[in-house]
């Protein structure tokens, strides 16, 4: 140790020592910084850094060691044999170049401190060589153990320094691994020499190969530190581009790795580039090598593990033909129970683009969507769309021969059910009767919610007439069986009208309405029925629909006139009341009987009008009469649905001044059948008040005797289909008979409708019947002709 300290400060130029510690610094930086830029690449470029760093190492070495010998000052006559000298440098370049790409190649440590031993190595082989370039008149001797640690130190603090510089490439490994360098050729070179043991022998003679110490020095200096120079700069400028492509490379990493899709980048020859982790995630390839891999070799390797079905060589093989012929597909795939779309793109050059997106949700909503478009929310049918579209298909499909029956349902009365039973309740039932409907149809047929009450069914078959009717006939059955609901046992009818193809229509829209038409008939026929497209039906149902609106015009225009029949009490032979009847004179057909008006006003609703302006010109008129005749108005079930009814009777009495008593409303049994609570409610209103109530058309409908119970009437009008066959017929005749007895048993009068003969008259006098009315006595007859009516008994004679 005390040689080497001697060596330096006694044999040596400190300006010269600190020139060669500066080059050696440079050299030792730009050395290590071209070792990271190694490190960084791949390939040929990799090869390209490489000699570059071990060209600035191995000069770097080279010229801190000439520099350091100047300081040493081998003394005058002293020269260095050229050969030699640039064999120095060959080895100090090679030997690094050797270590240099060991330590550049691993990534394990001892790898890595190999290479670095061996660039320590080099150190010293290029200053044992540069030490025999060394001629001058003297015998250069070395102590062995001063050689041995030189050597050492070059190599320990070399591999350290490689190895700093391999664990991380930042600004204070970087210096750390350049300080370390330095260490190892500057304790190499000053060790080494302080092994030198000079003998002079004037007989040593120069070659003539030489150059001298000091132009050797500057000249290795000079060249040295522009190497260095112009690597460190390559070395600084490389670094920054890197730097920036680092941070680019860091964005697109977490823009990849942040993507909802996968991605897969493949070359041209299928092999993985690039691909994030959703990729290997959702493919469940996190456990493979995907990276440099063909695809092919993953396929099969997942067909092996029996994750994927199919010929992988084939599926292969098709993706690069798209990826060679700019093909861009798109394909929805299914993976481990998810729906992936997966799109090929080609890339620019070859190759192409992979990118993965789990849509099962989106798969599952769009389904959800467009069952919901298709089909009825509450009953889960197909709606009218896509029973359009089904009854289209149908057609389409049908084969010569075959037939196809549309049938159209509705509900009878449905609305009073919501009316009364309320919404929830209603659509409990609409449920059920979608169910019932369901079980009914055969697998080919479609049922369908069209909206409301209105449901239809498509039946396909050969003998379609027969067929339909069959299911029509199973179809009333089934609905109209009673329903348990909550706590209301419901029962609803239920109309159907049908059409057939091909001879109804041939396409969905005509066979619809043709159905619809026929539905019409079959509730004009009495509801709880079915009925067939007929031709025909279209002509009276344009012909109802110009007289639906006649009706609300003629409503509008006052058109409608009421005529009055009177009521004889039999036993007096006097007119005790008039019967209000509406006729509507219309201004081209004169007058029209309510026969042809009322049930249409009644199904439109607008009944309700015209009964509160028969119900105030009847008030009116009778308040002209004499006191004792009183009026009588008929009531239809619809206006009981009107909750103005009550208001509107007290109304019409207040604004004429007839006293409540002379009033007598009459109602149907049809009445007492619709939520019987609510009408008895306002049928106890009405009586409250005054006003008579009396039960009309009786022995035609139910005839229930509990509708008797369930509210005192203060009459019972005999219908006068009875009474037309008093005389031939004994049933009616027992009827009658049992009426007046019942009437006569409850103190309630009895009134004899349809009276047209003696014959009638006497028969109704002999059973006890308290009042008759007829066209024996008159036909109905307008205001004007009331006074007149009351004093002529008969207006008609006898038949
Ligand atoms: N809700 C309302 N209903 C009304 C109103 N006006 C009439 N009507 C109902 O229309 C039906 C037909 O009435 P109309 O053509 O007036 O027939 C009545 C009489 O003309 C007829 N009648 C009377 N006597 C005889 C007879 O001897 N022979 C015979 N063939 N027909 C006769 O009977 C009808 C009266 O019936 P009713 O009401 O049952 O007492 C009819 O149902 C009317 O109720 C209205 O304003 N509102």
């Amino acid at each position: 140790m005390y040689q080497v300290f001697y060596c330096l400060t006694d044999q040596h130029d400190w300006g010269l020592v600190a020139l060669g510690g500066a080059v050696c610094l440079l050299a030792s930086a730009a050395a290590i910084s071209l070792f990271h830029r190694a490190r960084a690449t791949q390939g040929s470029a990799r090869l390209v850094w490489l000699a570059l760093d071990a060209i600035v190492s191995g000069c770097g070495i080279w010229a801190t060691h000439f520099i350091a010998m100047l300081a040493y000052g081998p003394g005058a006559g002293a020269a260095y044999n050229i050969p030699v000298t640039i064999l120095s440098l060959i080895f100090a370049i090679s030997v690094t170049f050797v270590g240099l790409s060991i330590a550049v190649s691993s990534t394990r440590t001892p790898w890595i401190l190999l290479g670095g031993a061996i660039v320590g190595g080099g150190v010293a082989a290029m200053h044992y060589t540069g030490m025999a370039a060394l001629e001058m008149p003297a015998r250069i001797g070395w102590v062995s153990g001063t050689v041995t640690a030189s050597i050492l130190f070059g190599i320990v603090f070399g591999a350290a320094a490689i190895h700093v510089a391999a664990l991380r490439d930042d600004l204070s490994h970087a210096l750390s691994a350049t300080g370390l360098l330095t260490l190892a050729i500057v304790s190499h070179h000053f060790t080494a020499m302080g092994a030198v043991e000079l003998t002079p022998d004037p007989t040593l003679a120069i070659s003539g190969l030489s150059i001298a110490p000091a132009t050797l020095s500057l000249l290795t200096a000079s060249a040295a530190a522009a190497i260095i120079a112009i690597a460190l700069v390559a070395a600084i400028l490389d670094r920054r581009a890197k730097g920036q492509l680092g941070r680019q490379q860091v964005v697109l990493d977490t823009a990849l790795e942040n993507m909802s899709q996968g991605l897969c980048m493949f070359d041209r020859d299928g092999k993985i580039l690039l691909f994030n982790e959703r990729y290997a995630a959702m493919l469940r390839r996190t456990d493979m090598q995907l990276s440099g891999r063909r695809l092919l070799d993953v396929l099969r390797e997942e067909q092996a593990r029996g994750h994927w079905q199919g010929d992988p060589d084939q599926f292969f093989a098709q993706l690069v033909a798209d990826a060679r012929d700019g093909r861009t597909t798109t394909t929805i795939v299914s993976r481990f129970g998810r729906s992936i779309r997966v799109v090929n793109q080609p890339m620019e050059g070859g190759g192409w683009v992979a990118t993965f997106e789990d849509i099962t949700e989106w798969l599952a909503a769009q389904e959800k969507i467009s069952h919901m478009a298709r089909h009825d929310a509450l009953t889960n049918l197909p709606n009218r769309v896509l029973f359009h579209e089904q009854l289209e298909q149908g057609l389409r499909l049908a084969r010569p021969g075959d037939q196809l029956a549309v049938l159209c349902l509705d509900l009878d009365h449905f609305k009073d059910i919501n009316d009364s039973l309320g919404h929830p309740i209603g659509d409990a039932l609409l449920k059920e009767v979608g169910r019932r409907l369901a079980a009914c149809v055969g697998e080919k047929d479609t049922v369908a919610r069209l909206g409301g009450d209105e449901f239809a069914v498509v039946q396909l078959g050969k003998e379609e007439e027969a067929a339909a009717t069959a299911l029509a006939g199973r179809l009333v059955e089934v609905i109209s069986a009673p329903y348990q609901i909550a706590d209301h046992q419901i029962i609803i009818g239920v109309s159907i009208g049908i059409s057939l193809s091909p001879q109804d229509g041939s396409n969905p829209d005509e066979l619809l309405k043709n159905a619809d038409l026929a539905l019409y008939r079959a509730k004009a026929d009495g509801r709880g029925t079915y009925r067939f497209f007929e031709t025909g039906m279209d002509a009276r149902a344009q012909a109802r629909r110009l007289l639906e609106m006649d009706l609300r015009a003629a409503l509008g225009r006052n058109e409608f006139e009421v005529h009055y029949q009177p009521i004889r009490d039999v036993a007096s032979d006097r007119v005790v009341a008039f019967e209000a009847l509406s006729r509507w004179n219309h201004p081209q057909r004169g007058l029209i009987s309510p026969v042809a008006f009322i049930p249409l006003a009644e199904e439109t609703g607008l009944i309700v009008q015209l009964g509160e302006q028969v119900l105030r010109n009847a008030c009116a008129d009778a308040a002209t009469w004499p006191e004792e005749i009183g009026v009588a108005v008929n009531l239809s079930p619809v206006q009981f649905k009107n909750p103005n009814l009550v208001a509107s009777v007290t109304e019409a009495l207040a604004a004429s001044g007839l006293a409540a008593e002379r009033l007598e409303l009459e109602i149907t049994e049809s009445v007492l059948l619709q939520n019987s609570e609510a009408t008895l409610a306002i049928l106890h209103e009405l009586r409250a008040q005054g006003v008579r109530i009396s039960l009309d058309d009786f022995g035609t409908g139910y005839s229930s005797l509990s509708y008797l119970r369930s509210f005192p009437f203060d009459k019972i009008k005999i219908d006068r289909s009875f009474v037309s066959e008093l005389s031939t017929r004994e049933d009616s005749m027992a009827i009658v008979r049992a009426v007046t007895g019942l009437g006569r048993s409850l103190g309630i009068a009895t009134t004899a409708e349809g009276v047209e003969n003696d014959a009638q008259l006497e028969l109704l006098r002999r059973e006890g019947c308290t009042q008759a009315q007829g066209y024996l006595f008159s036909a109905p007859r307008p205001a004007s002709e009331v006074v007149m009516m009351l004093a002529k008994p008969r207006l008609r004679a006898s038949a």
